[in-house]
Order: structure tokens, then C-alpha cells, then sequence
């Protein structure tokens, strides 16, 4: 076994497979403060994908984006900007820089110094509290965490799999920018590649998602405000539509980030035909369960144990739950102090807030999709909550009224909106959309998750001139709506 362990050693306290932001997190927080020991089994980057393929290279070649797209909005820069472009070997570089040149000495440093170790290698779940790495069986103590990802999923229309299109990982490592390009699919993937591909310089990008806006499981207006955005950039947003068969002549697969071929000629569902350089899909993920022993289908209850096995646990894209690096690290909290408890015989916590317990399943996962402009939502939408039987009011307001978006840009554009429970009159979701409301969707997420009523939020003032001074914009429009019924009533 090659990694940072003595070959022969076979047993640990954990054992954790898969190294991404869950998996760490899980073998860090089961070990800190309970003197247990653990091992993580990775056959790849040691960090999993976000660091190096997902998250990280994402936002560092949007950054460069949001910036120019800023100053151009801006007396005073636009003329200093004129029609100048980003410089792609630059940004590039910078991205290269962020990822480690995808070397992962710090992130095994890491494991290291908390005193988890390291093999490298595929796991796989082979029975109670054993596992199978490079044909050798190591076994747990006490657990088995199975944190190994998702992977992407490629729909299975004729040719498309077989001209060896891009997924994630070769969007977020370009390096030869695809002059006329498609991508498959209107989600999170495939709004933020159209806003840095476009900026870094591809000429034709069209865009084909099935249902009727981008993306679909948010509020319709962030779909609306990104394709509108999208569009405006020169990018050709088709929506009810889809691939219906590819063809590519020459297929090559040079490496990650390189186009994979010669042309590729694409019949949509539509009936029209498009010649393109590169397919980019972008069409949802999967769990990466049975590759490590999970079954295909399979649930985790509020500790993260998978099916009711109190030694065996999922956490992050794995558990199916989100696909989003915070609430993966969340779950590995959340597992980590549950296997600590049990190993040293200490009950679980049940009081309200407490740390064995995952509440996200209650309906506080926070989100910001990092398009122009961007997307941050806390909680449910509107959608999602009537889905789970709430009785809601909502709210919406302009955001260009807002001085805190005014000053930034000279057409600051932007919308917000809040889902209320009108029982117990507290927030149950928020979306804002708009120039740098990254960071106000936290305030969402804390008045969310912690129930602060609507009454409470009234006494809870944004600074001026800032974003947040929306949340008085939004509370005002909340009164005037309730005054309104009243005087109807
Ligand atoms: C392009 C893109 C951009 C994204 N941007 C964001 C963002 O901005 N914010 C956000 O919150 N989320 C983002 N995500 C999602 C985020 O990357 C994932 O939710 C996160 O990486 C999941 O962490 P994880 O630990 O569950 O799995 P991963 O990070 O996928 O790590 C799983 C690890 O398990 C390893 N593994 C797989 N099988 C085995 C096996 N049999 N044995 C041992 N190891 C195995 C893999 O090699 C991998 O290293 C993005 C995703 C993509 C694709
Ligand atoms: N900023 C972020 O937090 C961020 C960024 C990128 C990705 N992610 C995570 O990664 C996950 C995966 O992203 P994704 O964009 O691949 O998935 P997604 O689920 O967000 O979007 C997939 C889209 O493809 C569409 N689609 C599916 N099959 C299609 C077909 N045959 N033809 C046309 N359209 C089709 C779906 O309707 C959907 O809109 C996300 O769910 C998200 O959690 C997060």
C-alpha cells in the first residue's frame, strides 16, 4: 500500500473513503478531541474535487469576470476598460496557482498534522466495519465513512457519449478555449462555464436545457435574470430543448481541458443541426456509491448512517442529500462528534442545536451560484416549501432601488425575495439575484436556521449604504402586503 502508513497495519478506530471537503472533515472531527485514529483511502487528489476540479478553479476564472463586468457598468472605469479583454493566459495562470498545480503535498500535510493517515488506493465496503484496498482488507474499530463523491452523468443519446464530450472537470482545467461550443444542460455547471468561457473568449456558445428556464429547481426569476444576462453576452440560451443524436469524426482525448477531437455535429431535439468544436455536458451528477460497496439506492437517516447501520456512514455528494462542498463538510461534522460519542460510549446529544444531529434535512441548505449576476438562496423556495406542506406568504423586491447596489454599478440590477411561514411566522427561505449578494445570503441563512421570527427581523438593520438594507426594503413590502389583506378583509 503506497501513502503515508506502515504497509502491514490493517486496523484503524475510522476508516474514511474518499478524501474530499466530507471525507476530511468526517476523519478530523471523529479524531480531535477522542483520541481515535483514522485512516483515509483516496485513489486520486488527496482534497477531492472541489480544490482542484470543481469549486475553487470555478470561482477563480469567474473572478476575473465579475470584475471587468462590474467596471464596465461604472463611470470613471468603463473609459479606462473601453473594449479591452481579459488575458486569458493570466487568468489561467492564476487558476493554476489556486488549484496547486493539482499537487496535493498540502493537503496530505494536512491529514497528517491532525494525525490521520493516508493510503492510496480504491476503497470499497466489503462487510461490517471492513473495507478493500489494493486487494488488501483493513478493517474499523468502531466506523466506516464512505464519502466518495459524485460523478457526472452523460445522457444517453446517440454519439454523445462516444465523441468524448467535456464534463466538469475538463471545463474547470481549459486550457484551449473551444471556439464554438454546446453545452447540455441549464444548471449550475453550465450557467457559470457560459459566463467564464464566454469571457475568456469562446465566440459561439449555445446552450440547450430541457424544462423551461435556467435553473429550474430556483426561483423562476434567477433563471430569467441569468439567461437575460446570458443572452446579452452573446450567448444563445435554448430552453425545452435537447441533443437529439452527435456524430464527431475524429475523437482525441489529449488530456483535461483540451479540446477532445475534431468537429462534432449535433442534431438537436428541435430538428436543427450545429456544428461545433467542443460539447460541454453539464447535465446533473450521481452519487459515487456502488464503486465503494454502497447500493445503488439507499438512504441516510439524521446521524448519516446509511440504511440504518449504526458503524456505517455516508457523507457529502455521496449521501444524495446536496452536491455542495459546505453541506458535505456540515455532514462531516455532523458524523465525525456521532462516531466520536459512540467510540467513547457518550450518549448523543438531543437538546435543540445539537451537534449529532443533521438539521440541513430540515430545510436550511444555503447555495450561491456565482453567475453575472448572482444567485444566493437560503432555504426553501417558494416551490419547495408548498412542496413540503408550508402555508407560505412571499415577499419580493427590486434590488436596483437598493443605494447599497446603486453605488456599485451604474444599472445595478437585481431582485430579492422571502418565503414565510405563516404559522409561525418565520423565515423558511430567501433568494436574493444581483452584483455581489455572495455574502448577504448568510444573514438568510442564520435567520433561517434559526428560526428568527419575522417581528424580530424588523429590529434588524442593514448598515447604509449596503446590500442589506434590502432586508427593511423586503419587511416594508411584507407590511404593506399585510395591511393591504387587512383593510380588504
Ligand atoms: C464545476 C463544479 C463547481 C462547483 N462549485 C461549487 C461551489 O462553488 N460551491 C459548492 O459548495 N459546491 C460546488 N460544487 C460541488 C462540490 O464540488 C461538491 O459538492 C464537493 O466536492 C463534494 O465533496 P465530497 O467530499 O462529497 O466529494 P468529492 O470532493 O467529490 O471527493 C470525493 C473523493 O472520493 C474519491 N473516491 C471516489 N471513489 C473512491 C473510492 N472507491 N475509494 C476511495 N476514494 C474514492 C474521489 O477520488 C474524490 O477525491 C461544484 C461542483 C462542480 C462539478
Ligand atoms: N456554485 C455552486 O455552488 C455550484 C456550482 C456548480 C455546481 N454545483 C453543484 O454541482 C451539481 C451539479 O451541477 P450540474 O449543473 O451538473 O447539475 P444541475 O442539476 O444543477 O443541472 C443540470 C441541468 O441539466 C438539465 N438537463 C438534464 N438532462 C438534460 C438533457 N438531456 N438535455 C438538456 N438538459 C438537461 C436539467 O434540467 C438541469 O437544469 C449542482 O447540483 C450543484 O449542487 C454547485
Amino acid at each position: 500500500m503506497t501513502g503515508t502508513v506502515n504497509p502491514d497495519r490493517a486496523e484503524w478506530d475510522v476508516v474514511v473513503i474518499g478524501t474530499g471537503p466530507a471525507g476530511e472533515t468526517a476523519a478530523l472531527y471523529a479524531t480531535r478531541f477522542s483520541g481515535l485514529d483514522a485512516v483515509m483511502i483516496e485513489p486520486e487528489l488527496v482534497g477531492g474535487e472541489c480544490p482542484f476540479w470543481a469549486c475553487v478553479p470555478s470561482k477563480a476564472l469567474l473572478a476575473p469576470e465579475h470584475l471587468l463586468s462590474a467596471g464596465r457598468d461604472l463611470g470613471g472605469v468603463r473609459e479606462l476598460l473601453a473594449d479591452r479583454h481579459l488575458d486569458v493566459e493570466g487568468v489561467l495562470r492564476r487558476r493554476d496557482a489556486l488549484v496547486d498545480h493539482y499537487d496535493d503535498t498540502g493537503f496530505v500535510g494536512t491529514a497528517l498534522s491532525w494525525g490521520v493517515d493516508v493510503i492510496r488506493g480504491k476503497g470499497r465496503v466489503t462487510g461490517e466495519k471492513t473495507v478493500e484496498v489494493n486487494g488488501r482488507t483493513i478493517r474499523a474499530r468502531h466506523a466506516v465513512v464512505v464519502a466518495t463523491g459524485s460523478v457526472p452523468y452523460c445522457p444517453d443519446n446517440p454519439g454523445l457519449a462516444e465523441a468524448r464530450p467535456w464534463f466538469s472537470r475538463d471545463v474547470t482545467a481549459v486550457r484551449e478555449v473551444p471556439r464554438r461550443l454546446l453545452i447540455v444542460g441549464g444548471g449550475l455547471v453550465a450557467c457559470e462555464s457560459a459566463t467564464w468561457l464566454r469571457a475568456l473568449g469562446a465566440v459561439q456558445i449555445t446552450m440547450v436545457e430541457r424544462s423551461d428556464r435556467l435553473l429550474p429547481s430556483q426561483e423562476p426569476f434567477a433563471g430569467v435574470a441569468v439567461a437575460d444576462s446570458l443572452r446579452a453576452s452573446g450567448v444563445d440560451v435554448r430552453l425545452r430543448e435537447s441533443v437529439e443524436r452527435v456524430s464527431r469524426e475524429i475523437v482525441t482525448d489529449a488530456g483535461a481541458g483540451l479540446v477532445h477531437g475534431g468537429p462534432a455535429v449535433v442534431l438537436l431535439a428541435g430538428g436543427e443541426e450545429l456544428v461545433v468544436d467542443e460539447i460541454l455536458v453539464a447535465a446533473g451528477r450521481r452519487p459515487a456509491s456502488t464503486a465503494a460497496g454502497l447500493p445503488e439506492r439507499f438512504t441516510v437517516d439524521e446521524h448519516l448512517n446509511v440504511d440504518g447501520h449504526p458503524w456505517l456512514y455516508a457523507v457529502g455528494d455521496v449521501s444524495g442529500e446536496s452536491y455542495l462542498t459546505h453541506i458535505g463538510k456540515y455532514q462531516g461534522r455532523v458524523a465525525g462528534e456521532v462516531i466520536a460519542a459512540r467510540a467513547t460510549g457518550a450518549a448523543l446529544d438531543e437538546t435543540p442545536f445539537n451537534r449529532h444531529t443533521d438539521r440541513i434535512r430540515a430545510g436550511s441548505v444555503a447555495q450561491v451560484i456565482f453567475t453575472d449576476p448572482e444567485v444566493g438562496v437560503a432555504g426553501l423556495t417558494e416551490a419547495a416549501a408548498l412542496a413540503r406542506g408550508h402555508d407560505v406568504e412571499t415577499v419580493e423586491t427590486d434590488l436596483s432601488q437598493v443605494y447599497g447596489g446603486r453605488v456599485q454599478r451604474d444599472h445595478y440590477r437585481g431582485r430579492a425575495k422571502l418565503v414565510v411561514d405563516r404559522r409561525t411566522d418565520t423565515l423558511l427561505g430567501a433568494t436574493f439575484v444581483g452584483t455581489n449578494i455572495a455574502e448577504l445570503t448568510h444573514s438568510a441563512t442564520v435567520a433561517v436556521t434559526a428560526g428568527v421570527p419575522v417581528r424580530a427581523l424588523w429590529h434588524a438593520i442593514g448598515s447604509f449604504p449596503t446590500l442589506s438594507e434590502v432586508w427593511s426594503y423586503l419587511l416594508e413590502a411584507l407590511d404593506t402586503q399585510r395591511m393591504a389583506w387587512t383593510s380588504r378583509s
